[in-house]
């Protein structure tokens, strides 16, 4: 999907004022070079979101990919999934994501049985799924709301099935720094200026607040799920899979 991003500049002059990140046209017809850029093993983690549903789905499964952006996991189970073998809706709280990865989605998986609503995952309603994804969405909600999240999920997934959870990570204590600068680094290795690193950051601050990795693990279990293993970690991002 890099093909139809623009090359992401949002941040590259000095601003007098940093407005709190959000999710709008600017960001959207950016997005792909954004993430891409910013996200460390952001390719690995979508494309085996495919690899994983042809794992553990068996056909006529229902599948929801919550926060969805531009649909980049949603389509990497179409590459891996015959189209009669699935139904999925995608969810997002910006418009413009929704109306962007709808156009896609019809592009790129017109056989597929694809929806693309707007909505917040913490009250929308959730239709029962054998696997849930949520690519780096919980880190975008308040952390007080993130359990009764978790638990929706948990409650909407069928008995055995799979909860797919990335996330932006906190380091454990002694280890933050280590991260976050190993992940600037990253950044500046991707193109990225120290300015617009420092004004993404500032953004970001007071709307993006990640958890230690062992709290989403404590958090699941809380929640009930099983088995909960982290398959993935590069730098501070981690991707989960927790069964129920
Ligand atoms: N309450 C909410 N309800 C629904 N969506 C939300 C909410 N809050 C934020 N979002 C949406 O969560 C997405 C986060 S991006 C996900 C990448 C995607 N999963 C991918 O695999 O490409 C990650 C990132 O940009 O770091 C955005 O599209 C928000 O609009
Ligand atoms: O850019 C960052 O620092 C991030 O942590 C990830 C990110 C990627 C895209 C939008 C918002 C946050």
């Amino acid at each position: 999907m890099t093909d139809v991003s623009r090359r992401d500049a949002i941040f590259s002059t000095p601003l007098d004022q940093v407005a709190d990140f959000s999710f709008d046209e600017r960001v959207v017809d950016c997005f792909p070079d954004m993430i891409r850029r910013s996200v460390p093993g952001y390719a690995q983690i979508t494309s085996m979101a495919g690899v994983i549903a042809a794992r553990y789905l068996s056909p006529g499964a229902h599948v929801l990919d919550l926060g969805c952006s531009l649909g980049a996991s949603t389509l990497s189970i179409c590459q891996r999934l015959a189209p009669e073998a699935f139904t999925l809706q995608a969810i997002d709280l910006s418009q413009p994501m929704v109306e962007k990865a709808r156009a896609l989605l019809a592009q790129q998986a017109s056989e597929h049985r694809i929806e693309v609503l707007q909505g917040d995952i913490r009250n929308c309603p959730l239709a029962r799924a054998d696997m849930i994804m949520v690519n780096f969405t919980l880190q975008f909600l308040d952390p007080s709301e993130r359990d009764q999240v978790i638990q929706r999920l948990y409650d909407a997934l069928t008995p055995g099935g799979v909860l797919l959870l990335s996330e932006k990570i906190l380091g454990e204590p002694g280890q933050e720094s280590l991260l976050i600068d190993l992940h600037h680094d990253f950044k500046r290795a991707n193109g990225y200026s120290d300015l617009e690193i420092s004004q993404k950051r500032t953004a970001l601050e007071e709307v993006m607040i990640p958890d230690r990795l062992s709290t989403h693990h404590e958090r699941l279990a809380r929640m009930g799920f099983t088995r909960h293993d982290t398959w993935f970690q590069y730098l501070n991002f981690a991707s989960m899979l927790a069964f129920k």
